[in-house]
């Protein structure tokens, strides 16, 4: 993979491109990213910052069109479900790999099956990354065995449910102890809180579906991190992981390790040992 395109340049792209750079082992050939008109500015300057460490060839594309004559053959979507919707099957028909970070834009059903069809027709992959969470890996392992049981808890400081319906069901500025606000459904959660209900999404794709996976969100004010905890029960394992999360300077919503992971799946593509 030579030439990379990225949707979004928000504080994820900002964290993709810092590991990306660190941990390529030659610049790559091109790569563009596709901004909103407000945020071409700040994808200039990122691009910028990285500069021939990063690629030969930098580019900031506010048209679609444009940024797939960039012929990308890797996209990494780290803008928001809206982008998913708004861009994911026309990047797919180029026959482009599209990794999708917002992954709980796909709890819509029509979509992820537009999106698979999209794939499936161009010869192209759409892969979802971990993101934020970990295990992810034995939880599909498991799944191919048989899952009894699958439950995601997302716990995280209250300011970082700010802007959510969170806000509506309880005083986040005050709150004194931990608050489970959802108890639900994976569909529920991703649908509800989509800025903060990814992890849901891509637990429920990776093993027992988004009817079967319960997910509980919390506000918790003891705590400056954000918690994931994964508990599963199957044929093959149990097992629980709890992952504790540094926010992103720029972003208190999201996770270090989302932007990170997507940086793992670019250097999956580039180096000769994929891990
Ligand atoms: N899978 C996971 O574990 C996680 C996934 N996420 C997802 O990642 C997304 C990005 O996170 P951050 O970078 O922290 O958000 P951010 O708000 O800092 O940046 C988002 C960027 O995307 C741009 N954007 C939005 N819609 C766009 C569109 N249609 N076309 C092009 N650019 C567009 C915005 O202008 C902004 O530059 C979140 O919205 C969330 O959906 C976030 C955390 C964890
Ligand atoms: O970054 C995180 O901690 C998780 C997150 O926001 C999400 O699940 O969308």
């Amino acid at each position: 993979m030579r030439r990379l395109g990225i949707i979004g340049a928000g504080g994820m792209t900002e964290t993709l491109l810092d590991a990306v750079t660190r941990g390529l082992p030659a610049p790559l050939e091109a790569v563009t990213i596709l901004a909103t008109r407000r945020s071409a500015g700040k994808a200039e300057a990122l691009l910028a910052r990285h500069g021939d460490a990063l690629a030969a060839a930098r580019l900031v594309r506010t048209e679609r069109a444009a940024f797939l004559a960039d012929a990308p053959q890797f996209v990494a979507e780290c803008a928001g479900q809206g982008a998913v919707r708004e861009h994911g099957v026309a990047v797919l028909e180029t026959g482009a790999e599209l990794a999708v970070i917002s992954i709980g834009a796909l709890a819509d059903e029509a979509l992820r099956l537009g999106l698979e069809q999209a794939a499936a027709r161009a010869g192209a992959r759409l892969v979802l990354p971990p993101g934020a969470v970990g295990g992810i890996d034995a939880l599909v392992a498991a799944r191919l065995s048989r899952l009894e049981e699958v439950t995601y808890t997302g716990r995280k400081p209250p300011l970082a449910w700010k802007g959510t319906p969170a806000e509506a069901l309880l005083d986040l500025a005050t709150l004194a102890e931990p608050a489970i606000f959802f108890d639900g459904t994976a569909r529920e959660a991703a649908i509800r809180y989509p800025q903060n209900a990814n992890v849901a999404a891509t637990v429920a794709l990776a093993g027992a579906g988004f009817e079967a996976t319960r997910v509980r969100l919390v506000a918790d004010p003891t705590i400056n991190r954000n918690l994931h905890e994964v508990a599963v029960r199957s044929a093959a394992a149990d097992f629980t992981i709890r992952l504790e999360g540094r926010p992103s300077p720029t972003n208190p919503k999201t996770s270090l390790t989302a932007g990170l992971s997507m940086a793992r799946e670019v250097l999956n593509r580039v180096l000769p040992l994929v891990v």
